[in-house]
């Protein structure tokens, strides 16, 4: 099925100033590997939530990484407010899939979500306890300061992770595939609580960039998705999402607005072996 949509130029709806412009990005890991990014180029603007979507293996996670300044591309560049990206800027925290990696299971819950802040001298100990309790009551926790790791549940896990990246107050928060190992309901939950986190960040003009290789979740959270084509990947068409806000689980899945953007981009997603000419993924919303 062939879904029909007119053009829209993301600059008359977005009208903040960019904050990371990727630029040509080429990623091969090693001379005798394949080519996984082949000229991945796309904006992100002050105080978007943007999800980058594509089919399993394309280089997402290759991508984030890139973006992160933890890896570095073969060419082309990662520019911050204009300077490019060589290593992992302060601006930015990082919340990964696999949160029993990334949490230490012998630290309570508030010292896992403030061991990121313990070298930073500029704050006092009242200032680090008050960001701490801030980023457990964004995400549901307060009450739960003492507790271990291991005697929460998975999604739980997953929530003190994305409270020690906000404990942080990055400008730009990068999630990769934060919902992948909980169940699905757990995931409507942990959504739902980055979509309040996400209103509370706009405000102060942060932003957030996911990975996922789920299309509906990427329609139900973001302003403006980048489809990614086959591997290697190049920037298949990026989409406006115009859905109505506050979002809701049964409302704004069933909209028909939803299903046509969702209906697009599997069309687009199964288009992609065939490259457009260079230079030539779309903007539609
Ligand atoms: N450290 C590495 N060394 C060599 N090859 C790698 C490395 N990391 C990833 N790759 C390769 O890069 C390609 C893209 O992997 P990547 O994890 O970026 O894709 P993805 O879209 O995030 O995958 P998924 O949807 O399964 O999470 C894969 O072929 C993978 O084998």
């Amino acid at each position: 099925m062939t879904t029909s949509l007119e053009p829209t130029q993301v600059e008359d709806r977005v009208p903040a100033r960019t904050i990371l412009d990727v630029s040509e990005l080429r990623k091969r890991y090693a001379p005798d590997r394949p080519l996984v990014c082949d000229g991945l180029t796309f904006q992100v603007r002050e105080g978007e939530f943007v999800a980058i979507i594509g089919p399993s293996g394309c280089g997402k996670s290759t991508l984030l990484r890139m973006m992160s300044g933890i890896l570095k591309p073969t060419s082309g560049t990662v520019s911050l407010h204009g300077r490019t990206i060589t290593k992992p800027p302060p601006e930015m925290a990082l919340v990964f899939q696999d949160y029993t990696r990334s949490l230490y299971p012998w630290l309570t819950v508030e010292r896992n979500v403030r061991f990121p802040l313990a070298r930073d001298k500029s704050l006092s100990k009242a200032e680090k306890a008050e960001r701490v309790a801030r980023a457990l009551d964004n995400v549901g926790l307060t009450g739960f300061e003492s507790y271990h790791p291991g005697a929460l549940s998975g999604g739980m896990q997953q929530r003190v992770s994305i409270a020690r990246a906000l404990a942080f107050q990055p400008q730009i928060l990068l999630l990769d595939e934060p919902f992948a190992s909980v169940d699905a309901l757990t995931k409507e939950g942990l959504e739902d609580t980055l979509l309040d986190v996400r209103d509370r960040m706009q405000d102060a003009g942060n932003t957030m960039l996911m990975v996922t290789h789920d299309i509906d979740e990427a329609i139900y959270l973001a302003d403006r998705i980048v489809v990614l084509s086959k591997p290697p990947c190049w920037v298949a068409e990026e989409l406006v999402i115009d859905l109505p806000k506050p979002r809701n689980q049964i409302e704004t899945r069933s909209h028909p607005e939803f299903l046509r953007i969702r209906a697009h981009i599997h069309d687009v997603m199964g288009l992609t072996d065939q490259r457009r000419g260079a230079g030539d993924s779309r903007t539609t919303h």
